[in-house]
């Protein structure tokens, strides 16, 4: 079935000149192509979708339906382009496919399909990134500026920001994508693919169940959460709290790590993708928690959300527009193509997402309303977008693990703010003000190697931060040269950054926590190091510095693992 999307201004153009592309996309389970039609800025897109019998889905099945559908799409496709076409010339200026990351057998089936295509009508070949064209879409239907990017799909699960040319990943799933998550839990009860759609149903019959809640700083995690789920509903658990359950406890996560990741940068514009976007419960609590921040919050309509081709034909258009095509010999798939991997040829350099913003006395984090004066109160408000008996678990044990771990690791050298108020029941702390600015307004290396060296204290002690980042570091001294802005000049009445003035103090200790694990340091490591990579011009030299000040105090088994983090591919 044809889609005609909406007539609009802003179509894609090179030269002045109104682009179309065709579009071919088969990652996974949706075989589809649609031409994009920069005149209009209009959208028409046929799609073929697997539906395995029975379990998740099978990679070679997947592979014959794309070989069966691909064709039939893509003549549809260029029936539309060549209606749409008047005059001489190829019906379409360039066509694009996605790239990766997705299954193998899928992706060569579609890249040769594009291939010939391209080399039959005599036009460029664009190699898109998946991940990429499910955040793009978003992007240029919302018009927003600069926005912070929540993939919520089936393979993957990250937020990104665009940053000197290339979309940095603010946070990221540690094993398996959100969707697929689900898919397993439903697999698990005996429901066909895909999960989703039907948790979604019956989590509306449903009562709220605590299941595992788990961020790390942007990160977070949905193992323990699923092996839970799967127990309870073994336990004998109604399906549908489970569901219920499921629905309030992964999306809240993805929520916060999602409102973390626009209080670190400052931005006040979300834009939502993926398949998982589909679920009106999930897009309900990013729209409210919007609102609270007094942010822009833009889903685009799901057809645009699940896996389709007008996604890869508009950032196939972008990049054509861009000069950015493809080689035939240079353009074999890649299954673990990375978002982060993309060189952005499409925008300018001075659209990055915004970092770092003022602050003032009243400084809104994620997690709490801040009064910064000649003491700092702390104050975990409510937050509406949660189920409350979640929300009032969360900012109780936050409360008191900020208070005890505060003090825990003052007591093992590491500079931290005196705790001199705690009640839990209001989710209020009341703190020593320390520091002149935060690191992420005045980042060196001399400082992130102190913060090495802090992290290696708390290990070495047996607990974990939770959530180092350069917002959660407060600094003396001056303002920097590794900043992301250009810094605030001497807010704090011009003290040099002279040796003996620097002082490093960790604050928010609120997600930490006790562990042996040494995979749970790493992590706490990665956050930190993921921090740097999103907030400073040049990381390079400060994630040098972030290693040594570990290596000098730490233990190496845990710099070991954070490389085996990093190396990880996480698509599984
Ligand atoms: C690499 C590529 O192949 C992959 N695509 C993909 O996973 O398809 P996508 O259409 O973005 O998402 C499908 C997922 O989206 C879930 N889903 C669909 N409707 C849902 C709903 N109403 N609630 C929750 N999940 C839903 C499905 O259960 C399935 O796991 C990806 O983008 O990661
Ligand atoms: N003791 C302190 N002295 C001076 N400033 C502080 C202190 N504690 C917090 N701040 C300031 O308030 C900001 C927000 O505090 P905090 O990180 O604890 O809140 P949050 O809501 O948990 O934030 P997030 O979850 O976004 O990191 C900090 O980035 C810092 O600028
Ligand atoms: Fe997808």
């Amino acid at each position: 079935m044809a889609d005609a999307g909406e007539v609009a201004d802003g179509g894609v153009t090179r030269d002045g000149e109104p682009v179309r592309v065709l579009g071919i996309e088969g990652t996974a389970w949706c075989a589809s192509a649609a031409v994009y039609d920069g005149a209009r800025d209009d959208f028409r897109i046929h799609s073929e979708a697997y539906e395995p019998e029975s379990g998740g889905i099978h990679p070679r099945e997947a592979a014959e339906h794309m070989q069966e559908a691909v064709p039939s799409v893509v003549a549809a496709a260029l029936a539309d382009a060549r209606d749409r076409h008047d005059g001489d010339g190829p019906a379409v200026d360039a066509v694009a496919f996605s790239r990766g990351p997705g299954l193998g057998p899928c992706l060569r089936i579609v890249g040769t399909a594009a291939r010939a295509l391209a080399q039959a009508l005599d036009v460029p070949l664009v190699g898109a990134n998946h991940m990429v064209a499910h955040l793009e879409i978003g992007r240029h239907r919302s018009g927003f500026d600069s926005p912070v990017c929540l993939n919520a799909s089936g393979a993957n699960a990250h937020l990104l920001g665009y940053r000197d040319g290339r979309y940095r990943v603010l946070g990221e799933t540690m094993d398996t994508g959100v969707g697929n998550a689900i898919d397993k839990f439903t697999r698990h009860v005996g429901w066909s693919h895909p999960g989703g759609p039907k948790v979604e149903a019956h989590a509306k019959d449903g009562e709220y169940v605590d299941l595992p809640y788990v961020v790390k700083g942007m990160d977070f995690s949905f193992s323990g959460i699923m092996s839970a789920a799967k127990q309870a509903s073994d336990d004998g658990v109604p399906v549908e709290d489970v569901c219920r359950g499921l629905e309030e406890t992964i999306f809240a996560m993805l929520a916060e790590v999602t409102e973390r990741a626009l209080s670190l940068t400052g931005s006040d514009e979300l834009v939502l993708g993926g398949g998982v976007a589909q679920n009106a419960r999930l897009k309900r609590m990013l729209e409210e928690m919007c609102d609270a921040r007094d942010a822009d919050f833009y889903a685009p309509e799901p057809r645009f959300l699940r896996d389709n081709a007008g996604m890869i034909a508009l950032l196939g258009a972008k990049m054509y527009a861009a000069g950015d095509t493809l080689a035939i010999e240079d353009s074999n798939v890649d299954a673990n193509f990375r978002p982060d991997e993309v060189p952005v040829t499409w925008r300018d350099a001075g659209e990055d997402v915004a970092i770092a913003p003022e602050s003032g006395t009243e400084v809104r984090g994620a997690e709490a309303v801040v009064d910064v004066g000649d003491v700092v109160t702390k104050r975990r408000v409510p937050k509406a977008y949660r189920h409350p008996e979640l929300d009032r678990r969360l900012r109780e044990t936050r409360t008191r693990s900020e208070a005890r771990l505060t003090h825990a690791a003052r007591a093992e050298g590491v500079p931290t703010p005196v705790v001199r108020e705690v009640d839990d029941d209001e989710g209020t702390l009341v703190f020593e003000h320390v520091g002149d600015r935060d690191l992420a307004r005045g980042l060196t290396a001399e400082r992130v190697r102190a913060v090495g060296a802090h992290l290696a204290a708390l290990h070495d002690a047996g607990f974990v931060h939770g959530d180092p980042t350069t917002r959660n570091v407060r600094v003396t001294g001056g303002s920097g040269t590794g900043a992301a802005e250009a810094g605030d000049g001497d807010e704090a009445g011009g003290i040099d950054d002279e040796a003996g003035d620097e002082r490093v103090f960790l604050v928010d200790f609120g997600l930490g926590y006790h562990t042996e694990q040494v995979e749970d340091y790493a992590m706490d490591l990665h956050v930190f190091d993921q921090s740097l990579v999103g907030t400073a011009s040049d990381p390079g030299p400060l994630r040098a510095a972030l290693r040594d000040g570990y290596a000098a105090a730490g233990d190496d088994r845990v710099l070991d693992q954070l490389e085996a983090v990093e190396g990880r591919g996480r698509y599984q």
